[in-house]
């Protein structure tokens, strides 16, 4: 929308709103301030009402929170409660910054701040991890070779838990949704199960318990063959909902559930 279009419309708008709103409004930061205030205020601080949405609001206390490539929070859009909660994804010390992901980088946060040598280590983790991310999200691939895209599954996991320390946010519970559907995909209910179950403890502290998408990933976790993609590829790995090995170790566990370099029979 033409900002004198949309510095109209915020005029109308903000016009019907009471006196400290409209102060509140007014005094949010304004990265361009000049002949339009209300576009550039909007512009600065709307966030998306959902991940594709081309709503944007404006709210008095989340707008003051400045982004983080590493950031110790996560916004989203709720829409059952239709409205942007922020929860904390990683222990957040007394006085610390409250930050969360909005920017591209080239900027003065914790992870731009690095470092050289750091700071390259971690540009190399990032395009890795868009790489993979790109490989995983090959409809083709899943079809035809699902063993490597669970591989490279387990080398985003891996590249994500360094590169935020252990804690993997939001990314983490979308490559944990892929590899169920990889999973389910080729009838595999047991990892299917497991991978949703991760999904959604990764969802429910980005998002809260109430978050819709927890709860849809949570039901999908208790019975993964609802997933309109059961056995859609293949049944090669028909497995049923009750065989995840019990007695396995944490590493032979993750090695069972990413098919990493297994004897026949665990497969
Ligand atoms: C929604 S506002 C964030 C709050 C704002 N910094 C304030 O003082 O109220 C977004 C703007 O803050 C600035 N900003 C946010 N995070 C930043 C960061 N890590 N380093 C520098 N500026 C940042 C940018 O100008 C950005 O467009």
């Amino acid at each position: 929308m033409p900002l004198q279009i949309l510095e109209a419309k915020l005029a109308a708008q903000l016009k019907a709103l009471p006196k400290d709103s409209q102060r509140q409004f007014l005094s949010l930061y304004n990265k361009s301030p000049g002949k339009l205030p209300f576009s550039t205020i909007f512009k600065t601080n709307a966030l998306p009402c959902g991940s594709d949405s081309p709503v944007g609001a404006v709210y008095p206390t989340i707008c003051l929170i400045n982004h983080s490539c590493v950031p110790n929070s996560h916004n989203n859009w709720n829409d059952n409660l239709e409205h942007e909660t922020i929860h904390a994804i990683r222990p957040i010390e007394a006085g610390e910054e409250i930050t969360i992901p909005y920017d591209k980088g080239g900027c003065t946060c914790l992870g731009c701040s690095l470092p050289p040598p750091e700071l390259d280590d971690s540009d190399a983790r990032r395009l890795q991890i868009q790489l993979l991310d790109a490989a995983i999200g090959d409809p083709y691939r899943i079809m035809s070779e699902p063993r490597e895209v669970l591989r490279d599954c387990y080398s985003m996991l891996q590249n994500l838990n360094e590169e935020f320390g252990g804690y993997i946010g939001i990314l983490g519970a979308r490559l944990y949704y892929d590899a169920f559907q990889i999973s389910i995909a080729h009838g595999d209910q047991a990892r299917a199960s497991v991978f949703a179950k991760r999904a959604y403890e990764s969802r429910v502290l980005c998002e809260g318990e109430d978050s819709p998408e927890a709860q849809r990933v949570r039901s999908l976790a208790m019975k993964p063959a609802r997933h309109m993609s059961f056995e859609l590829a293949s049944r090669q790995w028909r497995r049923s909902k009750d065989m995840v090995p019990k007695s396995l170790d944490t590493e032979s566990f993750e090695k069972w559930l990413f098919k990493l370099d297994l004897p026949r029979d665990l497969r």
